[in-house]
């Protein structure tokens, strides 16, 4: 399994293929060309000062007689945790806080309009330990809880909407935990939350000990950028849960996630891209970077010997369009920001080409699918 030492898919075709084979393979791979961004100058500077990668890249729509083009920047942060898990608890978060800060700066240099985060990007991914303590101190109120106020604050100075997914404590609901992203106005306002509503039971993945399926449904949040929800990690399994997301009219669906390689990374580039196709909407996969290790060993239930370490998340954040183009990835082992401009008419633009929504049959599978999750279903076999 690559480590650090795999960049990106990307580099290695770079690396390898002659110009026109590559423009050949590019074309299959990843649809029609994204054009680079020209970004400013400072905002490199400050990115390699800073030790992050960042790119940016521009989805184009055809422009229309009776609408002006829909233009929006989105910003994608993935980033490794830059202390180890067993500092304390404040310290990781407040490290994280001023890593963050520093990315975002650049982001608004980029003139970056909505920006998200890794999944629960303020604390190490220790749902591999099962152990509670120290890591449930890691959780936050998602009204008013430090991040929150955090992200508050940045988003009044750069005039720009924050998606936060935190670990969340509910103190109005009898302190209980859930996976939660919330969703921050650039007027600095709480817009709302949204709960992670797929738990992973897979590998090391066992989130489930500390908190339940999400409670919201379905939200989207209507910003002044356009309508946007957030859709966390392994929900990004479940095509109904973007379908969901895309009913309620969400333009742009973010995946703040914390996935392995040994898990998941085949897979990676093609849930969130299809979820883009499938839906006639803009989607924004984002994976966190490294390696964590935790202070006790803990086993996987594989009959291996324990071990302190999660795996390497890969990172390779990348943007996705409904005409089935995507951006490059960002690497698979550095801190990055990756900038997208999108031109949201190009939602409705591939509809009307298209027209899932139009053929979907949504009252037949409606109709199928409340039968099915009945107790006395038996599935519809033909048999001779
Ligand atoms: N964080 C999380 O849900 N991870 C599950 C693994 C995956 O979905 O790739």
């Amino acid at each position: 399994m690559a480590g650090a030492g795999f960049e990106s898919l990307e580099r290695c075709l770079e690396k390898h293929l002659p110009l026109t084979d590559l423009q050949e393979v590019k074309r299959i791979l990843y649809g029609k060309e994204t054009r680079k961004l020209d970004l400013p100058s400072r905002a490199f500077e400050a990115a390699s000062k800073g030790d992050f990668e960042l790119q940016g890249y521009a989805f184009q729509a055809v422009a229309e007689q009776q609408r002006r083009p829909r233009t929006v920047r989105m910003g994608l942060v993935q980033n490794r945790t830059p202390l180890p898990a067993d500092t304390p608890v404040v310290k990781q978060v407040t490290a994280l806080h001023r890593r963050i800060e520093a990315i975002v700066e650049v982001a608004a240099m980029c003139g970056v309009n909505i920006i998200c985060f890794q999944e629960a990007w303020t604390m190490p991914f220790a749902f591999c330990t099962r152990e509670k303590l120290p890591w449930t101190e890691f959780a936050e109120s998602a009204e008013d809880g430090p991040t929150t106020k955090f992200c508050q604050e940045l988003a009044r100075k750069h005039d720009m909407v924050v998606v936060s997914p935190i670990l969340e404590r509910d103190t109005e609901h009898g302190d209980i935990l859930w996976n939660t992203a919330v969703v921050i106005s650039n007027s600095g306002a709480i817009l709302g939350k949204t709960r992670k509503n797929h738990i992973p039971r897979v590998g090391d993945f066992n989130e489930s000990t500390y908190y339940m399926e999400g409670n919201l449904g379905h939200p989207v949040f209507q910003t002044q950028f356009g309508r946007i929800a957030v859709n966390i990690c392994y929900g990004r399994h479940h095509p109904l849960n973007w379908l969901m997301y895309s009913i309620n009219g969400a333009e742009v669906i973010f995946n703040p996630s914390a996935t392995i390689g040994a898990l998941s990374e085949s897979l990676w580039p093609i849930e969130a891209r299809n979820a883009a196709i499938a839906n006639h909407c803009f989607t924004c996969a984002i994976n966190r970077v490294g390696e964590e290790f935790f202070p006790n060993e803990f086993t996987s239930g594989d009959g291996k010997k324990a071990h302190r370490d999660f795996g390497y998340f890969y990172g390779s954040s990348y943007v996705a369009a409904p005409d089935g183009s995507r951006t490059p990835g960002l690497s698979r082992n550095r801190d990055g920001l990756l900038v997208t401009e999108l031109d949201l008419n190009l939602c409705r633009q591939v509809n009307d080409i298209w027209g899932f929504k139009m053929t979907g049959r949504y009252e037949m599978y409606a109709r199928e699918l409340a039968e099915a999750v009945q107790p006395s279903y038996s599935p519809k076999i033909v048999k001779e």
